[in-house]
């Protein structure tokens, strides 16, 4: 006997009756076995035994599949006569991660989770957020970038390189799903703060994407992450036989210009106008541009620039109940003036003046930045990138760091340099002599590269600093009291505010819905993490506060009439909790 597979669609029916088994909850893509009812590929094939099955790591359940599924599905004989539940194999997973010791380890035994059984990858990432985050997003992530091309075992994502310059478009018609609803994007060149990792940058999609699903419920097979490939400068990767990318430097201006802009063309044409494209770790002489030139005509977002900015300022408004006063009574001191720099500045800028009702020149005039050169003051105008020019405020050039904070009298100081231990000792107690509590946030990736560790910050400051860091620091104990920490991470933001433009069909990104995805995170944060001292709730809740996120989003962007999903649904958090793909097994007929 045989059963028929119609285009990657298995035997795996849903039996919709089938409660006991979890998932196949009804959400608003129908269901999110939508993709699965869909022939989608021209071609079926047959199998005769559930070997396939066994190996699509969409349907895989290793040993839960029951003894009714595998006599189904012809999978007696081909599995050990144990029939386990998806819980114990977390719990025997967990335990097999913890085994290793090197975290790179634990990252390529976690892909290889995801190639193998999809659900039970998101299942042990959700139930163990804490621990795995680390581990298939930064730090861990960085240097699965630096060594994708020795540690590449499966392929991920979709390579778009020079090579298919005129043929995007069938090449994304080789991706097996159809009904794409995100894609991840990036070209490399800005991988964390670990520079041009050119084609190895894959791994930031993926990991990115894999956060869409666990952590703000996009179904995975809606989620597409990809790289393009223009060459790279790194010259290590050039001689590195092991690279996986073009082996020559990267192309720029028009070549460049012409591949994205057939990439945004062929995106929009096989997936439609409400394709949500998150732009992510390109250089800033493009990520400004890219966004700028497609926010009006696709659904854009640059996470480095738009998410990371929602995420400061939700720390940022929490933090005002721990300081007081607010966001007025700041004044802001930026070590690096990029893409998270100024746009952090800018959202800090946007919400205060709607706050005071002052206009942004004015309200800009209490934010400073430095970048390699030191401070942005006027006398540069003319020489600096378009995206400073508007924090070239009336000063004299001042150089260093400490010599800045002791100048402007920063209240916060905010690193987003990409540069390691630039929060110098000097530089700590500064802020903790003009400050009671001094808020110092060191944004920059992967931990190697963060301004200080979470340890400095609160040996330096005496205890009196409030901390996030972009990557995770262990608490730390000074002086017989416990410190925790906080992520200020754009992690928190892009799975929800994309999960909130998804179910509500928006069709462009408006300023307003990165300031309503703020107030929803900072309205998360409970009196319980304040008096630990945090201004990030913790990630063991992300599911919940993906859902508020999302459904301040979505209210946004129906009242700013960018919402195609009619009618708005009347209870947007129950609607954005309903719309989540969960990873709990279905049952097969
Ligand atoms: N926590 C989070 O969620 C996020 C963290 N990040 C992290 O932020 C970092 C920066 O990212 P991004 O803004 O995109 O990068 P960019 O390359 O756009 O900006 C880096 C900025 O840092 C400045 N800089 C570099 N070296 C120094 C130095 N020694 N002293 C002072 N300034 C310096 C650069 O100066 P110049 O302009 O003169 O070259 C530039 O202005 C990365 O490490 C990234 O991982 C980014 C996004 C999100
Ligand atoms: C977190 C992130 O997006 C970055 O470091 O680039
Ligand atoms: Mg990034």
């Amino acid at each position: 006997m045989e059963k028929e597979i119609n285009g990657g669609s298995t035997v795996a029916d849903v039996d919709d009756n089938a409660t006991s088994c979890g998932g196949g909850v009804r959400d608003v893509y129908g269901e999110d076995k939508a993709s699965e009812d869909r022939l989608v590929t021209p071609w079926s094939v047959s199998v005769a035994s559930g070997y396939t099955l066994l190996r699509d790591p969409r349907f895989n359940k290793g040993l839960a599949f029951t003894e009714k599924e595998r006599d189904a599905h012809y999978l007696s004989g081909l599995l050990p006569p144990i029939v386990i539940s998806q819980e114990t194999q977390v719990k025997k997973l967990i335990q097999h991660i913890r085994q290793y010791e090197v975290p790179l380890h634990k990252y390529m035994a976690m892909m290889d989770l995801q190639e193998r059984n999809e659900r039970l990858f998101y299942k042990l990432l959700l139930d163990h957020v804490e621990e795995l985050l680390p581990v298939v997003y930064t730090p861990t992530v960085g240097e699965a970038c630096q060594k994708y091309g020795s540690i590449f075992m499966h392929p991920q994502g979709l390579y778009i390189s020079l090579k298919e310059k005129g043929r995007i478009l069938e090449v994304l018609g080789n991706w097996p799903e159809k009904n794409i609803q995100v894609i991840v994007v990036t070209d490399g060149e800005r991988i964390l703060g670990l520079g041009d990792l050119g084609c190895q940058g894959m791994g930031i999609p993926v990991g990115k994407l894999s956060l869409y699903t666990a952590l703000g419920g996009v179904r995975p097979s809606s989620c597409l992450p990809i790289t393009i490939d223009v060459g790279t400068n790194n010259e290590k990767l050039l001689n590195d036989e092991l690279y996986i990318g073009l082996k020559h430097r990267r192309v720029t201006g028009q070549e460049y210009a012409e591949l994205l802009n057939e990439f945004m063309t062929a995106v929009k044409q096989n997936y439609g106008e409400k394709i949500l494209v998150q732009f992510e770790d390109f250089a800033n002489h493009n990520a400004f541009d890219l966004l700028e030139k497609y926010r009006s005509t696709h659904l854009v977002f640059n996470d480095d620039i738009q998410g990371t900015a929602s995420v400061v300022l939700a720390g940022l408004i929490a933090a005002l109940k721990l300081v007081g006063g607010n966001l007025t009574d700041h004044r802001f001191l930026f070590l690096g003036a990029g893409e998270a720099g100024t746009g952090i500045a800018e959202l800090i800028a946007l919400e205060t003046s709607k706050r005071t009702n002052t206009p942004l020149d004015e309200v800009r005039k209490n934010i400073w930045l430095v970048d390699s050169k030191g401070l942005i003051v006027s006398s540069r105008k003319e020489s600096l990138q378009h995206f400073k020019k508007p924090w070239a405020h009336e000063h004299e050039p001042v150089t260093e760091l400490v010599d800045a904070i002791n100048q402007i009298k920063p209240t916060v100081l905010i690193g987003t340099s990409g540069q390691g231990r630039t929060f110098t000792k000097d530089v700590v107690e500064a802020m903790a002599s003009n400050n009671e509590k001094p808020i110092i946030l060191a944004l920059s990736n992967p931990t190697s590269q963060s301004e200080c560790t979470a340890e400095e910050a609160y040996t330096w400051s005496e205890g009196r600093a409030i901390f996030a860091s972009g990557s995770p620091f262990a608490p730390v104990e000074f002086d017989g009291k416990v410190f925790v920490p906080g992520q200020a991470n754009n992690a928190y933001i892009f799975p929800g505010f994309g999960l909130g433009l998804i179910m509500s069909g928006t069709i462009r990104v408006h300023d307003d819905l990165l300031l309503a995805a703020s107030e929803a995170l900072a309205s998360q944060v409970s009196q319980e993490d304040y008096d630990k001292g945090l201004i990030y709730p913790p990630f063991t809740n992300i599911r919940k506060i993906s859902a508020h996120i999302a459904a301040n989003v979505a209210a946004k962007s129906y009242e700013l009439g960018l919402a195609t999903r009619l009618p708005q649904p009347k209870d947007l958090v129950k609607f954005a909790e309903g719309s989540m793909y969960t990873p709990a097994y279905r049952c097969y007929r």
